[in-house]
């Protein structure tokens, strides 16, 4: 049980590195590419919007074929599109190489936390599954910190292909040590038609506690997400007018949030499964009030006021595992993986949606072409996210009557559920 669950976690690990592997090489990347900073954001965008677009299909391919075949699909197709990426010079061939690694990406995360329902006991699951969301996020440390040294002493080519090589050794691991399940190596689902399919997803979809968990994800993960993969270092710096170290370590900080909140809030809604709307809701609403202290603030918030926001919005990160939790317990097995792909998409879409609206809301507030973004500019963009939270929290709100109607509240808390 623990090795499956050990090489599906370094598959998740490693997937989370591949998706961060560019975060720390944006300049060489310009350089190389000779492509100018939107361009450069274009590559996060195409990742993201491949990552939440492949999340249905993959729900799909998983019920149909098995956490194991997919997740070496996967693991191969990162290889692959690093590989492509190490040798690419123009600028087309890498934004192919990075929508690759999307689709790569996209086919790991929905196998493993398949692979923890089908292990571990059901009291387990929620924390097991906190841990592998919590745990993978190491693999952006590690894209950060070995990546820069790569880059740096061998070169980009090399430092991709070492990436590169990393998947494959793990597509080893995979076909020695993984079986889908205690009963069997590759669990097949039933040969799926469109009509099938159609079923599965509205199947899935039509039940409340579905939804709920699609906008529990949709609302608590993408300030997080916004601010580390693209937002939060300018915003920090030229809003907030800290230095390049405190931003750095400010974003840093949010990690250690993550880290630390992971494991509690797995352990809270094993105990307390009936309450994880309230949970969200409080987390939510917390976002909320510490973005909105740092907006009304006059003039730059003070350091503690920042630190407060980077520690509660990384909480969102974890908190939207609760959605899967939503998932496991509304669904049958057999449609699991599919319902984990409608709820997983949902944050995704909302962080692409407020990468590219930040985007949008600071050229439109920042004369002509100039991207020296003014602190009412970054005021004006980080506000956008009030929008994406007033759906949420209404939705969140509805789903949560609607869910509580139907589940069983004594067979939730004694775990018969999954
Ligand atoms: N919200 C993330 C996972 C997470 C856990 N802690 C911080 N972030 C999520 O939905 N993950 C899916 C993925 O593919 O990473």
């Amino acid at each position: 049980m623990l090795t499956v669950w050990g090489v599906g976690l370094a598959v998740y690990l490693v997937a989370v590195f591949h998706r961060s592997s560019l975060a720390v090489a944006g300049l060489a990347a310009s350089e190389r590419f000779d492509i100018s900073a939107s361009q450069l954001a274009t590559f996060t965008m195409l990742q993201l919007l491949v990552y939440a677009g492949m999340q249905i299909p993959v729900g799909l391919l998983v019920d149909r074929f098995g956490s194991r075949s997919v997740m070496l699909a996967g693991t191969l197709m990162l290889a692959g599109a690093q590989a492509l990426f190490a040798v690419a010079e123009s600028y087309p061939l890498a934004l192919l190489a990075r929508t690759l690694v999307g689709v790569g990406d996209a086919l790991t995360f929905i196998c493993v936390l398949r692979l923890v329902s089908r292990w571990f006991p059901a009291r387990r699951v929620p924390l097991v599954t906190q841990l592998t969301g919590t745990l993978g996020q190491v693999g952006a440390i590690g894209a950060a910190i070995p990546m820069t040294y790569a880059l740096g002493r061998w070169g980009w080519t090399t430092a991709y292909l070492g990436a590169a090589v990393l998947g494959s050794v793990l597509a080893v691991a995979i076909l020695v040590a993984v079986h889908d399940s205690p009963d069997g190596r590759n669990l097949r689902g039933p040969r799926m038609s469109w009509g099938a399919m159609r079923q599965t997803l509205s199947a899935s979809w039509a039940h409340p506690g579905t939804r709920l968990g699609f906008w529990m994800h949709f609302s608590t993960q993408f300030s997080a997400t916004a601010l580390s993969l693209l937002w939060g270092y300018p915003f920090l710096v030229r809003g907030e007018g800290l230095s390049s170290r405190q931003a750095g370590v400010l974003l840093s900080l949010m990690i250690v949030a993550v880290m630390l909140s992971g494991p509690v809030l797995g352990w809270l809604i094993g105990r307390h499964p009936w309450h994880r709307s309230t949970i969200v809701l409080t987390i939510v609403w917390s976002i909320v009030a510490v973005w909105t202290v740092v907006l009304v603030w006059p003039g730059e918030a003070p350091l503690p006021v920042l630190v407060a926001l980077v520690l509660v919005a990384g909480v969102g990160g974890p908190a939207s595992m609760i959605g899967f939790d939503l998932g496991r317990t509304s669904n049958p097995v057999e449609r699991l993986a599919s319902a984990s792909g409608i709820i997983n998409q949902a944050g995704f879409t909302a962080s692409l949606i407020l990468v590219v609206a930040i985007g949008v809301i600071l050229d439109w507030r920042t004369p002509g072409d100039s991207t020296a973004y003014t602190p009412e500019a970054f005021r004006w963009a980080m506000s956008s996210q009030y929008v994406l939270w007033g759906i949420g929290l209404v939705q969140i709100w509805r789903y949560r009557r609607k869910a509580r109607a139907v589940i069983d509240r004594t067979q939730l808390e004694s775990g018969v559920l999954a």
